[in-house]
């Protein structure tokens, strides 16, 4: 060995520990040559702008050693596995979004890292419901970055994607890629994605099944029977692409007259649940139809950021959902 070598050697290794020091121990190995430092950066589990300081810290840091001219931060992560939750009905309108919100925000309050992606072509409207209409995301590098609600819950719609007011009648491929924009965005430490899905057996659904197979699906209905022959549509959907049905839930079951408090039942009742027993699959609650719930997430605070009464039959299926996730990562 030469004495050029050993003392390049000795540089790199001191560059090297630098590194370490500068990136709290996420640096690796580093390439040295003719002053120029390639050094590589684990950066799993980092949001996009947490990455970015790093990798700037690690540069100017770097440059500081009278040896090195120039540095190039070469960011690697490894994939985090996320579970995805997708949250479908047969039709439009049953409570879907409502429900995917309401479930979501309970899930993080039970102490899951979670995220929402809008997926409703049709009818985005996570937006509105979690009270962050004014706000488009920014795209670091190649992907986007969600944007936070208020309710502690980073999320991107197929709304953010559209122009203000424009309507989107996006079909197969390029539906496919709005798709994988959302889902495929820096999602930083989410773990859990729960997918507001649009209603029925479209496009959408299929992109997802094929490219994101999500770990369970949970379908929503109110108690009629066409919206229940809908729902076993999109059962069967998922059931046939290999993706179990956490269960369905009814929507809109018993209304309370809020004048004489008496209480009545404009879409049937239980229908839901006997759908459930007879596919064979869990039924996970019923949230009662309640004016209050309407206003609520059309104001942009959902039932379950408002606690109290409005909040508990979300609070309980979100549990259900809970037990599931565990009992699939125990194996069980
Ligand atoms: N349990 C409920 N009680 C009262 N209003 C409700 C209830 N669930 C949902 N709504 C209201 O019904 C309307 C439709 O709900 P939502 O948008 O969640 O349905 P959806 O199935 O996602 O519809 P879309 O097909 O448009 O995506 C909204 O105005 C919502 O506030």
């Amino acid at each position: 060995m030469t004495s050029e070598t050993h003392s390049n050697d000795e540089l790199r290794t001191r560059i090297e520990e630098r590194a370490k020091g500068l990136s709290g121990g996420r640096s690796g190995g580093v390439r040295l040559q003719d002053g120029i430092v390639t050094v590589a950066l684990d950066v799993s589990g980092l949001d996009a702008p947490v990455r970015e300081d790093l990798s700037a810290q690690l540069r100017d840091g770097l440059l500081l050693l009278p040896e090195v001219t120039d540095v190039r931060v070469a960011m690697t992560a490894q994939r985090k596995a996320r579970t995805i939750i997708a949250v479908g009905s047969g039709k439009g309108g049953v409570g879907k979004s409502t429900l995917a919100t309401n479930i979501a925000i309970a899930l993080s309050r039970l102490g899951r890292k979670v995220g929402m992606v809008d997926a409703d072509i049709y009818g985005p409207s996570q937006p509105r419901l979690l009270g962050r209409e004014d706000t488009r995301p920014e795209a670091q590098g190649d992907k986007l970055v969600p944007v936070m609600s208020p309710h502690g819950i980073p999320f991107l719609s197929m709304g953010q994607l559209a122009k203000p007011g424009q309507a989107i009648a996006w079909r197969g491929p390029m539906a496919g890629r709005a798709l994988e924009q959302l889902t495929d965005a820096h999602w930083g430490d989410v773990d859990l994605l729960i997918v507001d899905l649009p209603p029925g057996t479209g496009d959408i659904q299929l992109s997802m099944l094929q490219k994101f197979k999500p770990a369970g699906a949970v379908i929503v209905s109110t108690p009629q029977d066409l919206a229940l022959i809908d729902a076993a549509r999109a059962i069967t959907l998922f059931r046939d692409a290999g993706v179990p049905v956490i269960g369905m839930v009814e929507n809109m079951a018993g209304y309370a007259c809020p004048h004489c408090g008496e209480v009545s039942d404009p879409f049937g009742n239980g229908g839901a649940e006997s759908e459930a027993a007879a596919l064979d699959m869990p039924f996970l609650g019923r949230v009662p139809l309640d004016r209050s719930i309407r206003l609520g997430s059309d104001a942009g605070v959902p039932p379950v950021a408002q606690g109290g009464s409005l909040a508990e039959p979300f609070t309980a299926i979100a549990a259900r959902i809970d037990g599931w996730i565990t009992s699939q990562s125990a194996g069980g």
